[in-house]
């Protein structure tokens, strides 16, 4: 078999990708269950992934993010529903014949072969002939930054290296699809950020359909075009990084991605320019919230405030953000402000304001 590799020299940028696949599903879960005897891993998943798009489950420990991958990439059966990718269903397709590129947080490289040798490897499985499978090598080598490291073997790379080799590896042949299983999850805090950037600059350049599953808030809020919330092995809520940040639609999405205030039995009436869903709680982020001192004087947009007493419990500083712990009400609300010139800091027993928006008060159902 000859394969003909087209976005390793040609990569369709990924804007163009998604916007000439607006509506088309590359990938499809269709009341997906699955289930681990009495335990349902994953239950009635439906979900849609579209041509180009990364996107990334994103669930605590148990929430069935890793089953749901597993399915896809083959290694799993669903025990009922159907997965379609390209809109055929691949019930009877074996994981090998998925044409998928896999990166695992434990890199998953041969450790008997070299680097080179490791990409190699995808090129020759498809039948690609040695001259072309160098020529494909040498330039993945280059574009991962490890020019020069094709001869060492991979217990010779720092894990920020072999994680790079994994990504090569997984793209070498060209996949329509990239599935990446807690990639960065292997790496300290400093390479994490750096690799972060390295995977959005890849999947810019080649425009794979990508999943991606973490447990980490901050790698999917970075990393995707779109989350899917995971918990208990249901979605809980899909939708872009910004909307489900900003506009999370229960108490769980709220609390998982990021800090938030939910104001229940908080001892004082929430304003909202927005009438209350029922049954819903009103939630406030921590950095929507300005902190005062009691003698500030009032905010020119004070009308479409809503202010409050309270008394400071607790201060903490992080680096570039300070963040506090204000007793008003019945509760204890988090206040995060970025550290800045000339702002003054209060401590724990200080009487304090806080005040927000009208509008910055979002309703989550329990
Ligand atoms: N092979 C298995 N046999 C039995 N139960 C399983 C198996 N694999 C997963 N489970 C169960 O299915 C549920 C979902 O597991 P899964 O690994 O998909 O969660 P996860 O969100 O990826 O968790 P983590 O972040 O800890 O990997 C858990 O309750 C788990 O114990």
């Amino acid at each position: 078999m000859t394969l003909h590799l087209k976005s390793t020299t040609l990569p369709m940028a990924k804007d163009e990708a998604l916007k000439m696949s607006t509506a088309q599903a590359q990938i499809e879960f269709c009341n997906v269950t699955k289930m681990y005897g009495a335990v349902a891993a994953v239950k009635d998943v439906s979900l849609e992934v579209r041509r180009g798009e990364f996107l990334t489950i994103l669930g605590p420990s148990g929430s069935g993010k890793t089953t749901a991958l597993m399915l896809l990439a083959g290694f799993v059966e669903p025990t009922e529903g159907d997965i379609l990718i390209g809109g055929k269903s691949v019930a009877s397709v074996p994981s090998y014949r998925r044409d998928q590129g896999i990166v695992f947080q434990s890199y998953a490289l041969f450790p008997h072969l070299t680097v080179r040798r490791n990409l190699e490897f995808p090129l020759e499985m498809r039948g690609v002939r040695a001259a072309e499978r160098a020529r494909h090598v040498d330039r993945m080598l280059e574009r991962v930054h490890l020019k020069d490291y094709g001869g060492r073997m991979p217990s010779q790379l720092s894990g920020g290296q072999q994680q790079r080799v994994a990504l090569a590896r997984a793209l070498i042949a060209d996949p329509p699809i990239l599935l990446l299983d807690e990639p960065l999850g292997a790496l300290d805090r400093n390479l994490r950020e750096q690799m972060q950037g390295e995977i959005k600059s890849l999947h810019r350049e080649f425009a794979k359909t990508t999943v991606c599953v973490t447990h980490d808030q901050e790698e999917a809020l970075t990393l995707s075009d779109r989350i899917v919330v995971m918990r208990d092995g249901r979605i809980e809520q899909t939708d872009t990084p910004e909307a489900l940040y900003d506009r999370p639609a229960t108490q769980f999405v709220a609390n998982f991605l990021g800090e938030a205030n939910i104001l229940e039995n908080c001892g004082f009436k929430v304003e909202s320019d927005a009438v209350p869903p029922s049954g819903a709680v009103a939630m406030l982020r921590p950095e929507r919230i300005c902190v005062a001192g009691r003698a500030a004087p009032t905010r020119a947009d004070s009308d479409q405030r809503q202010s409050i007493a309270g008394t400071v419990a607790d201060m903490i500083y992080a680096g570039p953000l300070r963040k506090y712990y204000v007793r008003a009400g019945n509760s204890v609300l988090i206040v995060r402000e970025h550290v800045g010139a000339g702002q003054q800091i209060f401590r724990a027993g200080d009487e304090v304001r806080l005040d927000w928006l009208r509008s910055d008060v979002r309703f989550v159902s329990a």
